[in-house]
């Protein structure tokens, strides 16, 4: 896949993150610990008033889910407090033979910088930030400067009682174009059809380390998990080219569709196994809104999931 993501960058941030938690061959770098799932999207009937995209205009389409904890430790508690969130989803729409489609969102309605540099200057802050480092720290004088990336550090990310109650955040703005050409800018958003429901953190400590993936392996032992897919339109003088610019919550928001997940799946399954999400839709009807960061992550999943693809398969 050709990239105009700058490789020293890549290379870069994919560096500091495996500074930040070591490297785990055959893992993630970020969202190391995560489940499978499989069920069906079915689209809203607006769906292809907002993009002429295969899967806004036909019936059903199969998709493939995964949940995860932001961390690069494989091991994480699920009720970690610190490392577990943001909590991520991944979602592959399934278009034909090798034709996909995906979304990759977290927990957090927003991102802490603009663009790929800010980011690898926040994340190679961290380390040199430690309790005994001198005042300022590096992340101090980072935050200092990046008011919005002291707000994403410090939000409550507090652990749901299931991936089933927790809502998730695209962040990144694509261009919608429908049949007739008419484009609109907006971000994908996931809200459970069940609600979102949280746990306080004397009742997160009772947890067990795998209780997210235990939990949904249980319920959907007895019956599908229906999330809502929406999109967060954008208005005039909204920033479409920024994923750590919020837009107020009074923007309009349409329903794009419904994922009915029904079976957990197996994460060694050598299908699934090897899937790396892609940021960029890839789909005719869904463009880049020109983030910056859309090129940067595409090109660091792909680099990352080469070396995972790589090092085989984890035990
Ligand atoms: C410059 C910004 C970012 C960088 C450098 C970055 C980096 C990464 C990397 C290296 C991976 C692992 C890819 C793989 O090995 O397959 C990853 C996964 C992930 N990232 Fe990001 N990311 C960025 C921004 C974001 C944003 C804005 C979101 C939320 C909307 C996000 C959510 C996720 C999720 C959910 C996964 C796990 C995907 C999966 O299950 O395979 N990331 N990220």
């Amino acid at each position: 896949m050709a990239t105009d993501a700058d490789p020293a960058l890549i290379k870069n941030l994919l560096d500091a993150l495996d500074t930040l938690s070591g490297t785990h061959p055959g893992f993630r770098p970020v969202h190391a610990k995560g489940v499978f799932c499989t069920g069906t999207f079915t689209p809203a009937p607006g769906a292809a008033g907002l993009t002429r995209a295969d899967h806004a205009r036909r019936p059903s389409t199969p998709v493939v889910v995964r949940f995860s904890a932001a961390a690069g430790l494989p091991t994480i508690p699920d009720n970690d407090l610190r490392g577990a969130g943001p909590r991520g989803i991944a979602i592959r729409f399934h278009l034909a033979d090798h034709v996909h489609t995906d979304i990759v969102a977290h927990s957090h309605n927003g991102f802490p910088v603009h663009t790929g540099e800010e980011f690898l200057e926040f994340l190679r802050a961290v380390p040199l930030s430690g309790p005994d480092a001198p005042k300022p720290t590096p992340l101090e004088t980072f935050f200092g400067t990046h008011p919005r990336a002291f707000q994403f550090a410090t939000a409550p990310k507090p652990i749901p009682t299931s991936y089933a109650r927790e809502s998730f955040f695209a962040v990144t703005a694509f261009k919608f174009t429908n049949d007739s050409g008419a484009t609109r800018f907006g971000r994908f958003r996931i809200a459970p059809a069940a609600g979102n429901e949280y746990l306080s953190p004397e009742d997160a400590e009772k947890k067990s380390a795998d209780f997210l993936s235990d939990e949904l392996g249980e319920r959907l032992a007895h019956g599908p998990v229906v999330f809502h897919i929406r999109v967060q339109l954008a208005a005039a003088g909204d920033d479409v080219t920024d994923a750590s610019a919020v837009w107020p919550n009074d923007r309009e928001v349409v329903e794009f569709g419904t994922i009915t997940l029904t079976q957990q799946a197996d994460a060694h399954d050598p299908e699934l196994w090897k899937i790396i999400f892609d940021p960029i839709p890839r789909v005719a009807g869904i463009d880049s809104a020109g983030d910056p960061l859309t090129e940067i992550r595409s090109a660091i999943y792909l680099m990352s999931g080469r070396r995972r693809r790589a090092a085989g398969p984890h035990s």
